[in-house]
């Protein structure tokens, strides 16, 4: 089946938002994307643009208003439906790394197959752990790794059950500036070894340069663009776009491509 007649996700005409007593606050309008498979996608804006609810929304965390979410040609979400979080075989990772602080590393990477025989969890944790470079580290707990080795640990237990898509809400920016480039780097290669799917959320623009084959500009719960860096910096959609774009960024960016 032709990869490009069928996205992995697809984000069609969407409206999200929040009820506040009797009348409902749209955050997001007119929102729609294509993920392609093994395509690796940024959201990109200032705070409160929309970003974390465009991804709850993925996640199956907050409703659609209206339009259509797709995963693989499934339908996730309309109005009025929502396939629970568990069935999305969507996997996620935040900036707080979220891991179990009383249980070893190994044991955080294998939380979430615990539906696996012990064989089978065990091969896919070793084999995480290999992938992260952390297999010294099976059997220590997590204070006694950096934040950057943590939020490595929190990366191999989101793609540990093999997910079709990957989300990421900001999963680097409590992490000071050398290591989040280089985990940036590091968890794009990651991702690209496996073949996954993923949409970071950021509003550091260097970090969806280097990160992204897409990258979607964000403004006031509109998408001003969902293409390629070089595509945004080559053709940006609008003045609004060309203006959001930093020169640095894109004088970083062009040194590293
Ligand atoms: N549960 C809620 N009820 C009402 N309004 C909400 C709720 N959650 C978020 N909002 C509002 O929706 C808007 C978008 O929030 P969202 O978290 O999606 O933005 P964001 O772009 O991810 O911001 P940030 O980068 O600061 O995390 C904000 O104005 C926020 O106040």
């Amino acid at each position: 089946m032709n990869n490009i007649m069928h996205p992995l996700l697809q984000l069609q005409q969407l409206t999200l938002g929040y009820s506040q007593g009797s009348s409902f606050k749209k955050i997001i309008q007119n929102f729609s994307l294509d993920l392609q498979k093994g395509e690796i996608g940024s959201l990109l804006g200032s705070s409160g643009c929309g970003k974390t609810t465009v991804l709850r929304a993925i996640s199956g965390f907050e409703p659609v208003y209206e339009g259509h979410i797709y995963l693989e040609n499934h339908l996730l979400a309309e109005k009025g439906r929502m396939v629970p979080p568990e069935e999305r075989q969507i996997g996620m990772m935040f900036q707080d790394y979220a891991l179990f602080p009383h249980l070893t590393i190994e044991k955080n990477i294998a939380f979430g197959l615990h539906k696996l025989s012990k064989v089978a969890a065990k091969k896919i944790t070793d084999e995480m752990l290999e992938l992260i470079g952390l297999q010294q580290s099976a059997k220590a707990y997590p204070h006694e790794l950096s934040g950057g080795q943590q939020q490595r640990v929190a990366l191999a237990r989101a793609i540990a059950p093999s997910p079709k898509l990957l989300l990421l809400d900001e999963p680097f920016s409590n992490l000071d500036v050398d290591t989040r480039e280089k985990l940036a780097l590091d968890v794009r290669a990651i991702l690209k070894e496996k073949q996954l799917s993923a949409i970071l959320v950021t509003h550091n623009q260097i970090e969806a340069f280097v990160f992204s084959d897409k990258i979607g500009i964000i403004s006031q719960g509109q998408l001003l663009q969902w293409a390629s860096a070089q595509e945004i910096i080559n053709s940006p959609a609008s003045s609004a776009v060309k203006d959001y774009i930093r020169q640095d960024v894109i004088t970083a960016y062009q040194k590293m491509v």
